[in-house]
């Protein structure tokens, strides 16, 4: 109960619109630090481009807030490097960062590579197939960290509809694995957390340092562990919230929101065993049994990997 009281007493001061963060009134606040813009994407020809020339357009050559958009061209099939690179963007392959080490899949491994290969002192992670982008994305989560030097990490916030196939917008029936899985799993689990509207968004920041500090689970558990990692690390004060407005994206199926949900629950498993919180006599499975429409039945791995702290690596490899 007093974890919750703490959310809700964080929620107020912690608590910002993008409205609050102008870009133009950003600038001076720079003083020096370098902003990259970070886009995992993995077959995202038909939104990376016009992401990509917003920010440009806005916030490179209208306003100077950013220094570098990267996209991480997460294993594509269709042209995502090229519409990105045409729009203005440096790209580079998953696997051709760091390439020594064996690649692994799935976007929290396009994360890490992207927190490699940028050269931000804070990164803007956006997530490639939004339909409802716009510069106040970028300039809303830089906004808490440029100007008050004790905020390490903000989340975004914002109204998630479903858009259905008849392009029917139901207003706040979109995130349901959020609602389902994510929200619930942090209540139970780290109510200082409880505050965060929209975990498993995409659009986040957060400054070089601490994010080099905590490891990155690959596939779509990466958010959750990140919360869950950074609260341990820097202190839920450090910690911010920005709503953005609204946010449409491309939906998945519900059988890829299983496995994510399913990649998620595991996530947590980790940190609860981690913190010493469950002490388990045998790990959880991995693999999930799940049905088609025509009776056929089929088991995925819905297990997730983790890349260590990228400063660990870097010191090992300066070691060695
Ligand atoms: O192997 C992958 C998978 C996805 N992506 C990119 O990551 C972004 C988000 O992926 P998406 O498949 O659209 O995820 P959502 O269904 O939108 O899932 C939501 O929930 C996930 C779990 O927290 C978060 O990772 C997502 O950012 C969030 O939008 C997109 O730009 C993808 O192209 C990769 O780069 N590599
Ligand atoms: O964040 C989530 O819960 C998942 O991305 C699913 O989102 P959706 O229900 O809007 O497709």
């Amino acid at each position: 109960m007093r974890a919750l009281a703490k959310a809700q007493e964080w929620y107020g001061p912690h608590s910002s619109t993008a409205a609050e963060w102008p870009a133009d009134a950003l600038v001076p606040a720079k003083e020096g630090t370098t902003i990259s813009v970070v886009l995992p994407a993995r077959d995202e020809e038909s939104t990376v481009g016009d992401i990509v020339a917003a920010i440009r357009r806005d916030l490179v050559e209208r306003t100077p807030l950013v220094d570098e958009i990267l996209v991480v061209d997460s294993n594509s099939t269709d042209a995502t490097a090229e519409r990105a690179r045409e729009a203005g963007a440096r790209v580079v392959a998953q696997a051709e960062v760091l390439p020594h080490l064996p690649p692994l899949t799935g976007k929290g491994e396009a994360l890490w590579k992207g927190l490699a290969a940028a050269t931000g002192d804070i990164i803007v992670y956006i997530d490639a197939d939004l339909r409802s982008f716009g510069a106040h994305y970028v300039s809303g989560l830089v906004g808490p960290l440029l100007v008050n030097r004790d905020t390490h990490f903000v989340k975004a916030t914002y109204e998630r509809p479903y858009i259905g196939s008849d392009g029917v917008a139901q207003q706040g029936g979109g995130g349901r694995v959020t609602e389902l899985v994510a929200r619930p799993l942090l209540n139970m689990f780290w109510p200082e957390l409880a505050g965060f509207a929209q975990p498993l968004g995409g659009e986040y920041a957060a400054r070089r340092e601490v994010l080099e500090q905590v490891p990155f689970v690959t596939e779509y558990g990466v958010e959750f562990g990140l919360l869950v990692d950074l609260l341990q690390l820097v202190g839920l004060d450090a910690m911010a919230q920005v709503d953005l407005g609204h946010r449409t994206h491309t939906h998945q199926s519900i059988p890829a929101l299983g496995r994510m949900a399913g990649q998620i629950m595991l996530t947590a498993w980790s940190r609860l065993e981690r913190q010493g919180r469950v002490l388990a006599s045998e790990p959880p499975a991995h693999t999930l049994l799940q049905f088609g429409l025509e009776g056929d039945a089929g088991l995925v791995d819905v297990g997730v990997a983790e890349r260590p702290p990228l400063a660990s690596l870097v010191l090992e490899e300066d070691l060695a």
